[in-house]
């Protein structure tokens, strides 16, 4: 199992540039960055390469996402922003080269959002085959209105997808807000995962100090043979040093 380093949530003690060598410096394989359009491309390889890092993990919605909605996937009226916004990303993973483009939904409900968010899924997984594409449920206490919130909506419509490049995004905080046990969570829907992100609940904190039992989550990971990464993405109680007690049972 492989640790990786959430710069959004983690190191935030340091300057964001600073944080790609702590990483390294802290043990981990790879990072990852949930919006990185804010900064030029080239100043990001530089600090990749610097650390000697590969970028796991970017998210989609707009490259100038600056606290505004959170995609635009299921938003019916909004099919040629969500593709012209997706042809963008691509052109910036074509420097960043991330493994995996989290694809936002943005709010919604209803038949009408899941049809857009399926057609747009097609379109994306189409345009960029070789491009691995994760979609991830949001509980509605942290994101409220949010279009994709729950595991076995997500499923329904990676089966109706059905594209070899998109799969699932597994977040243990969210899991347990969600379905409250993350570790059933993992055990139904494992095999669609390409993709791991680990936080407590109910505050996404510091895995161990809240609700998610993580010795059988790591335990379960560990036996459904996932080859990926496994992400911090929480906010450390204290600084992120300290919080870093999960990455010994990956080894
Ligand atoms: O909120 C999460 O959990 C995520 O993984 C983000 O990608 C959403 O911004
Ligand atoms: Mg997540």
């Amino acid at each position: 199992m492989k640790p990786c380093a959430n710069l959004t949530f983690l190191f935030k003690e340091l300057p964001f540039l600073e944080r790609f060598q702590a990483a390294a410096d802290a043990g981990f394989d790879a990072v990852e960055i949930l919006f990185p359009y804010d900064m030029p491309a080239p100043e990001i390889l530089d600090r990749l390469q610097l650390a000697g890092l590969p970028l796991a993990l970017i998210n989609a919605p707009p490259p100038n996402y600056t606290g505004g909605p959170r995609g635009f996937a299921a938003a019916p009226d909004l099919t040629d922003r969500f593709r012209s916004d997706f042809l963008r990303v691509m052109r910036y993973a074509k420097r960043l080269k991330p493994q995996h483009i989290h694809i936002m939904t943005g709010d919604g409900e209803g038949d009408a959002a899941r049809d857009t968010f399926i057609a747009n899924l097609k379109w994306a997984a189409a345009e960029a085959p070789d491009q691995s594409l994760t979609i991830e449920p949001l509980n509605p206490t942290a994101m409220p209105g949010y279009f994709l919130n729950d595991y076995a909506q997500a499923a329904d419509i990676l089966d109706a997808v059905a594209a070899p490049n998109v799969g699932l995004q597994y977040d243990s905080f969210h899991a347990q807000m969600i379905h409250g046990d993350a570790v059933a969570v993992w055990h139904d829907h494992a095999p669609r995962v390409r993709h791991v992100q680990v936080g407590d609940a109910p505050d996404r904190n510091t895995p161990g100090n809240g609700t998610v039992d993580f010795p059988a989550l790591f335990a379960a990971i560990r036996d459904s043979r996932y080859d990926g990464w496994i992400s911090g993405e929480y906010n450390p109680d204290k600084d992120t040093e300290s919080s870093l007690g999960w990455m010994s049972a990956l080894a």
